[in-house]
């Protein structure tokens, strides 16, 4: 998966956004894939059909790939699209557009953990060779779309916009129904009871698991070592297993220096 420089361009300068369009925007390893499968469960009224038939990423295919890009372009009516770009590089016919965005934030220190894991399999990216490898270059922003504070910060400062709903990971975690709720008055849609139970046993972490057409195992070989996977532990709080003391030290630092001056209460999780 490459992301050459003109494409990159053409993405931004060319790139038509719909106001019907629904935008799902995440830093990688946010829990990206479990809000994507959320929202096409709560499209098809909790029915699995779709989930199970059609890979994750030509339902909410990626603008920012080249495959995701074409298949976006010739898709009729509606469309859910996924990025993982910075704010600074997205379309820019999306800023003058009516189309909803839902971002999805997670508590950077599981991010790192959980990108160390996941990129450490990947074949088309620089892999680190040590959790101590990929802390330097996370808190230096030298990773697959740059630094996480940018980004969070950056799509951040649409907040109070009305087309803009901010999720977190944690609250995913906490409370799936009401988050499955907001999203369906966000979207403007209405599930039944035993539908919406439907969305929850499809989207959880066993169901997504098991699921082909959403645990990347049909991208291992090409793109990913045998052992990789995308759905590893699903738990918020797993950093403290592997950050030493000195390096949550140097987080908490950086996020302060980072973040102090934005409402604490986006950031939903204990540290
Ligand atoms: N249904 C689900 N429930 C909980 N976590 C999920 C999930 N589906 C994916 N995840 C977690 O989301 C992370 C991947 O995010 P993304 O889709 O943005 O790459 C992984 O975190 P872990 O590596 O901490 O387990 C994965 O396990
Ligand atoms: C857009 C390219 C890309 C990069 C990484 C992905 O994995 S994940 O969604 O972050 O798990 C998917 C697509």
């Amino acid at each position: 998966m490459e992301f050459p420089s003109e494409h990159l361009r053409e993405v931004q300068e060319d790139f038509i956004i719909k106001d019907e369009d629904v935008l799902l925007l995440t830093y990688p390893q946010s829990g990206t894939n479990w809000l994507i499968e959320t929202v096409c469960l709560i499209y098809s009224k909790g029915d699995p059909k779709w989930v199970q038939s059609e890979p994750i990423w030509d339902r909410s295919p990626w603008v920012e790939t080249k495959h995701g890009y074409e298949l976006l372009k010739e898709k009729e009516g509606p469309r859910l699209i996924s990025s993982h770009l910075p704010v600074q590089l997205f379309p820019k016919s999306f800023f003058k557009s009516k189309a909803k965005m839902i971002y999805l934030i997670r508590n950077p220190r599981d991010v790192l953990v959980s990108g160390y894991f996941f990129w450490r399999s990947a074949k088309f990216v620089k892999r680190p060779q040590s959790l101590e490898q990929y802390f330097e270059w996370f808190v230096e922003g030298n990773v697959v779309f740059g630094s996480w504070f940018d980004h969070a910060r950056g799509w951040m400062s649409m907040r109070d916009k009305e087309n803009f709903l901010i999720l977190s990971y944690e609250e995913m975690k906490w409370d799936m129904r009401s988050t499955v709720e907001k999203i369906c008055q966000f979207l403007g849609k209405k599930l039944e009871p035993e539908e919406l139970n439907s969305v929850l046993k499809n989207s959880s972490f066993q169901a997504m698991k098991e699921n082909s057409m959403s645990n990347y195992s049909l991208l291992k070989g090409q793109y990913f070592e045998e052992n990789g996977q995308l759905l590893r532990k699903g738990v918020t709080g797993d950093w403290r297993n592997y950050f030493t003391v000195a390096q949550a030290e140097t987080f908490d630092k950086l996020f302060q220096e980072k973040m102090a001056d934005l409402p604490q209460d986006l950031f939903l999780w204990k540290q």
